[in-house]
């Protein structure tokens, strides 16, 4: 697990993980044999496009065979010449013997007033030259046809991908609290990224490469026939074969480059959490350690590839052997049946060569199936993650029917709630207590008793297992999220900011509030001028997670993105960093009129804070030991006074 995983996961409270040595307990598996119900479900996100899909592979399919035209003008120059140089004066007018491009192509030539194309040099360069017209005309053509295609279908590809991408997205904001608790930040990204990215090539080009190649090996063998029937049925067998090597190599080289990938994966993750806790690793000086653990990870990666290499090193060569045979046999025999005399006076040559290229023709779609394979493994891992995580139902939704809360006075009650993240091991036991409008409720205990649970469970993050939750007396079970969350306000110790400037940050909590009412809502908080006094004022660019600025300014900022919301019910969990005495005086003072008027929960960390509560809970181990005011409980002599003492004394 990552330190920033670790981070993001939960606060102090968690047991430390050696940021070095985390090894991932459930790799995500690479690839995944072809499964029928994810292939439908994957196909069911391209019907929307379907007009566009069968548009560009048929454009796709018209290039792929032009294209595969190209040795019949190779076959129709070699025939040409090839008469040309047996040319007799009798045969000179007489239409020659040759292949039925090279013939028309002298039809033309001599309709067009270049004479017999044996006659003279003239009329056999003019049926060189018409051959050649013809072979650039297809070829532009199908240049034309290839992007149109690419165009097409990444087209539709890309919409499919902008669809799971969105869905992925709004899916994860939907998501409770409990599924970003129990998930890795790693994976949630890598669903977002790797795994959606695994579906492009799928999704841009499946269905073409599928097409297009198998159209290219069943068109090369058609002409391959067609030019020679005997070369064909000579290299036939050999065309078998490599059908077989091919599927024996696939299903054995899936497992392989699985092996291999999840090396690489663990050496990737080892070198980005030593990156990120580059400040842990300097301090506790583990840099020699680390590069001992990383070195292991790499050997391991590397015996990974060297043994996935050595299977591509068997297949490669077989392939290209294959190949190699291919053609020998086509040369070998075609040349015995020219000079055997099998062939029609000029015809030979032009049709072994031809024969020779749709050999190639037929062997290019093979290689291009064995990559594509492997790309379909790793979809379909992708894909069954993306699935999985689109389908999980949100632990915390709005019930059917669900009203909106109307604007509140800001009343809560805690009736018998009883809370566990794990719902067998419950943090909070039976918490009753109710704050009134207007009020502010003190949340005080040791590390780990459940203060921050219990604002979680406000904020409604999660759902408590017994119990009610009530604000101004309606279980917020009962209403909208979305009414609820719009009257609450939260800052919390660790503060997010988001990459942009203050005023974007400041506004993210009202989206319509103009630059003007920004201003005066920091104006009447106290937190214009520290804001003003950035390098840009309000426009100051707060850095990737508000790295630019200091733990007190990100505490303004954040004060003030809070007040401009405007909300009935505040919680604050207090930072416990020191900031220098006048940035503490101002967020003291930005405090104060922030929680003016509201009902207020603060997670409470300064005396001075605790002090003004009207109400103070102290939590132990998840239940409510002891609550009243300041005086009350002094007076009461129990936990609280202890604490106080331990607190005045430590800060003596
Ligand atoms: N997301 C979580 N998943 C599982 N257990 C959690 C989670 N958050 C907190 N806990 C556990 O719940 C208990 C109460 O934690 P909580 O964060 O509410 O305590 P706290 O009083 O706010 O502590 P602190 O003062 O350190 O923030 C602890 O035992 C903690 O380990």
């Amino acid at each position: 697990m990552s330190v920033l995983t670790a981070i993001f996961r939960r606060k102090s409270t968690k047991p430390a993980v050696d940021p070095v040595i985390a090894e991932d307990e459930e790799e995500d598996a690479r690839y995944k044999p072809l499964d029928a119900k994810l292939l439908r479900r994957m196909a069911t996100l391209l019907l929307p496009h379907r007009k566009q899909y069968i548009a560009g592979t048929a454009v796709g399919l018209v290039h792929v065979f032009l294209e595969l035209q190209s040795p019949r003008f190779t076959q129709a120059i070699i025939d040409h010449c090839s008469a040309w140089l047996m040319r007799t004066p009798a045969s000179s007018a007489e239409p020659p013997e040759v292949s039925f491009v090279a013939r028309w192509s002298a039809a033309i030539a001599s309709l067009i007033g270049f004479g017999q194309p044996l006659a003279s040099v003239r009329g056999a360069i003019a049926t060189l030259v018409v051959v050649i017209l013809l072979w650039a005309c297809v070829t532009v053509v199908s240049v034309i046809l290839q992007r149109l295609t690419i165009l097409i279908t990444t087209g539709a590809g890309e919409k499919v991908q902008f669809e799971i991408r969105r869905r992925i997205f709004a899916h994860l904001q939907m998501l409770s609290m409990s599924y970003f608790d129990k998930t890795k930040l790693g994976r949630i990204i890598s669903r977002c990224t790797s795994d959606i990215g695994s579906l492009r090539e799928i999704n841009v080009w499946g269905i073409y490469t599928i097409t297009a190649n198998s159209m290219m090996i069943v068109i090369a063998s058609i002409m391959l026939a067609i030019t020679d029937i005997r070369l064909f049925l000579a290299v036939a067998p050999l065309g078998i074969a490599l059908f077989v090597i091919n599927r024996l190599y696939l299903q054995k080289a899936a497992g392989v480059w699985q092996v291999a990938r999840e090396g690489y994966t663990k050496v990737a993750t080892n070198m980005a959490e030593n990156i990120t806790g580059m400040r842990v690793v300097t301090a506790f000086h583990r840099q020699s350690e680390n590069l001992e653990a990383f070195n292991a990870l790499q050997q391991n990666n590397t015996d990974n590839n060297v043994r996935a290499a050595r299977m591509n090193g068997i297949y490669l060569p077989l392939l290209d052997l294959c190949g190699f045979l291919g053609k020998l046999i086509i040369l070998l025999y075609g040349g015995y049946l020219i000079v055997a005399g099998r062939f029609p006076a000029s015809q030979g040559v032009g049709a072994v060569v031809a024969a020779y290229l749709y050999w190639d023709w037929f062997m290019n779609p093979i290689r291009n199936f064995g990559t594509f394979y492997n790309q379909l493994l790793v979809a379909m891992a992708g894909a069954e993650r993306v699935f999985n995580l689109l389908d999980m139902k949100p632990e915390v939704l709005d019930r059917p029917g669900a009203a909106a809360l109307p604007r509140i006075v800001g009343e809560v009650r805690f009736d018998n709630v009883t809370f566990g993240y794990n719902p067998d091991r419950p943090v909070l036991h039976e918490v009753n207590f109710e704050a009134r409008p207007g009020q502010m409720i003190a949340l005080v205990g040791a590390t780990g008793s459940g203060k921050s649970s219990i604002i979680s469970l406000i904020a409604r993050f999660y759902e408590p297992q017994k119990g009610r939750i009530l604000v101004d007396g309606r279980d917020i079970k009962e209403v909208t999220g979305e009414s609820l969350h719009r009257q609450m306000g939260l800052v919390l110790q660790v503060n997010y900011l988001f990459t942009g400037t203050v005023m974007e940050n400041i506004r993210y909590a009202k989206p319509g509030a103009t630059d003007e009412q920004v201003h005066e809502a920091a104006r009447q908080l106290g937190t214009y001028d520290a804001i003003m006094a950035l390098k840009d004022g309000f426009s100051t660019d707060v850095g990737e997670r508000g790295g630019n600025m200091s733990l007190g300014q990100r505490q303004l900022i954040c004060f003030t993105r809070a007040f401009v919301a405007d909300p009935r019910i505040f919680m604050l969990d207090e930072a416990t960093s020191a900031v220098d005495t006048a940035t503490e005086l101002l967020v003291q003072r930005s405090l104060e009129r922030l929680l003016e008027g509201r009902t207020t929960f603060v997670v409470a960390h300064r005396l001075s804070t605790i002090l003004r509560a009207d109400q103070i809970l102290v939590i132990d181990a998840g239940k409510i030991i002891e609550r009243g005011t300041h005086q009350a409980l002094i007076a009461a002599g129990g936990k609280y006074s202890r604490l106080y003492d331990q607190f005045v004394t430590h800060s003596a």
